[in-house]
């Protein structure tokens, strides 16, 4: 639960013309959780100091980018939700898609929780736990996660909650080519395949978004 207002507000960055681009009818609600997470991130530990002021390019934006590669009417889970990135933003953009938000820590599936009654998202379950102990929630069409960890670690821990031939999505940093050689057995171990690399946002945010795609499984 919120439970104390901030004594300083925090600098907000202003909303991008991008932002009604990505979220079209949605965009109130996604407002609304800029609004929450710029308020009250920084004092339940979610986001950095800095972050308020660069929240909708850097982090909501950024998130939202993965929305047009959700498939329609499909089951997705977000590892390592944190404050909701990319998960509760691609729930925001995309009603149809249920993102059940995997996150370890009471602090973050609290706030998760609490935001996702606020925001009146009935698409959304919050779930408490690693990724590891999460394989019966599923099998999902796709997984998504970012900050979570390199490829190397994130496969073995995200490719058995897809169904064969489901997806796995990630945001990812500059040294993705790196990840990927890292990670070469890992991939061949978890069947991984068509792996790709997107870079997307360019004319929306000042950062391009990088975006590791590839099917779990299945036949080409
Ligand atoms: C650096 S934060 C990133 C949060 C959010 N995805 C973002 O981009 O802002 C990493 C998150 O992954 C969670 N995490 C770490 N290991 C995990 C695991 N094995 N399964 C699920 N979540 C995990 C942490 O609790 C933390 O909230």
């Amino acid at each position: 639960m919120i439970r104390a207002v901030p004594a300083t507000p925090p600098v907000i960055e202003p909303e991008p013309a991008a932002a009604a681009v990505v979220f079209g009818e949605q965009l109130p609600i996604a407002r609304r959780f800029a609004a929450d997470l710029a308020q009250y991130g920084e004092q339940l530990g979610l986001i950095g100091p800095l972050e308020a002021a660069r929240l909708w390019s850097r982090h909501i934006i950024n998130s939202a980018v993965v929305a047009p590669f959700l498939q329609d009417g499909g089951r997705v889970a977000d590892v390592g939700s944190g404050a909701g990135l990319p998960g509760m933003v691609l729930a925001i953009a995309r009603p149809d898609v249920h993102v059940t938000l995997i996150e370890p820590m009471e602090r973050r599936t609290d706030w998760l929780r609490d935001e996702t009654a606020r925001l009146g998202l009935a698409n959304v379950t919050v779930l408490r736990a690693r990724a590891e102990e999460a394989v019966e929630a599923g099998p999902f069409d796709q997984v998504t996660a970012r900050a979570v960890s390199a490829l190397r670690t994130l496969v073995p821990i995200t490719a058995p909650l897809v169904r064969d031939g489901g997806e796995l999505i990630f945001l990812k940093g500059a040294r993705i080519a790196e990840e990927i050689a890292a990670a070469s057995a890992v991939l061949r171990r978890h069947r991984i395949r068509d792996a790709e690399v997107l870079e997307l946002g360019e004319g929306l945010v000042p950062e391009v978004t990088r975006l590791f795609r590839a099917t779990v499984g299945g036949t080409s």
